[in-house]
């Protein structure tokens, strides 16, 4: 069985409104991006890594891999227009039999056992989605008028997202819609029952400045 990790890099980082994209960023003197890659590239489930990004930072990229030397063994790829697009991109690189994550790369602070789990969850039920319990109180906002909705209904949705390839495959065969805003999504569109594995509620994805600074405090206690 291959494993395979595609990593989407291919975002601008309009949120965070830094200099570069937000993947680029030092986070404890490394870039973002390769905290989120090292997690993966672990003994004993060392997955083949499919990396995404724009083509206008590919050297950007070989020069940051030269400058902390950097030798994840990776295949680098062109992003999209879309994270939907990116990932399709990535996916032109998977073969069958194999298992599929998609992660985020800026959710730098996920762990190899972790992902394990997930791998080995798909590759035993076709897909395992991580997601954590709203900790809030959750209200729908219609109208200008905003009710109290039952907080046990209401999970949100991490990466790395993983699928047996032949699931995820066929999905990316489908046409975008808006709604796609995740893997699972794209997935479920076809039909298929999508299976929630536990999150991390440390595994945090960086959107906005304030992120950067939770990221740092997990980070000095890991
Ligand atoms: N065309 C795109 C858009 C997003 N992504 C990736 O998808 C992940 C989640 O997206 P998000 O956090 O929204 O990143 P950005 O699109 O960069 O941020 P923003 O929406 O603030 O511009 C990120 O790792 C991002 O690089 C991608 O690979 N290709
Ligand atoms: C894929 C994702 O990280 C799951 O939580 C999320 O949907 C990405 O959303 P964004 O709007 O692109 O940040």
């Amino acid at each position: 069985m291959t494993y395979y990790a595609i990593i989407v890099a291919g975002g601008t980082g309009s949120r965070m409104g830094a200099q570069i994209p937000k993947q680029f960023l030092e986070l404890n003197g490394i870039p973002i991006l390769m905290h989120s890659i090292k997690a993966f590239y672990q003994w004993p489930l060392v997955p083949k890594i499919i990396l995404v990004m724009h083509p206008d930072f590919h050297d950007h990229w070989k020069k940051l891999c030269d400058e902390h030397k950097f030798t994840t063994p990776h295949t680098l790829v062109p992003g999209g227009k879309t994270r939907f697009h990116s990932v399709k991109n990535g996916l032109e690189h998977v073969q069958s039999p194999g298992v599929v994550a998609v992660h985020d790369a800026v959710r730098p602070l996920v762990n190899h056992q972790f992902i394990t789990n997930l791998f080995q969850n798909a590759q035993l039920n076709g897909n395992a989605i991580p997601a954590v319990k709203c900790r809030d109180s959750i209200r729908k906002v219609e109208n200008n008028t905003s009710i109290a909705l039952n907080r046990e209904h209401y999970y949100l949705v991490q990466t790395p997202q993983c699928f047996t390839s032949e699931m995820i495959l066929k999905a990316y065969e489908q046409d975008f819609k808006e709604e796609f805003t995740d893997d699972a999504s794209v997935v479920e569109n076809m039909g298929v029952k999508i299976l929630l594995t536990d999150g991390d509620y440390k595994n945090i994805k960086i959107t906005y400045p304030e992120d950067l600074l939770f990221a740092e405090a997990i980070i000095g206690r890991l």
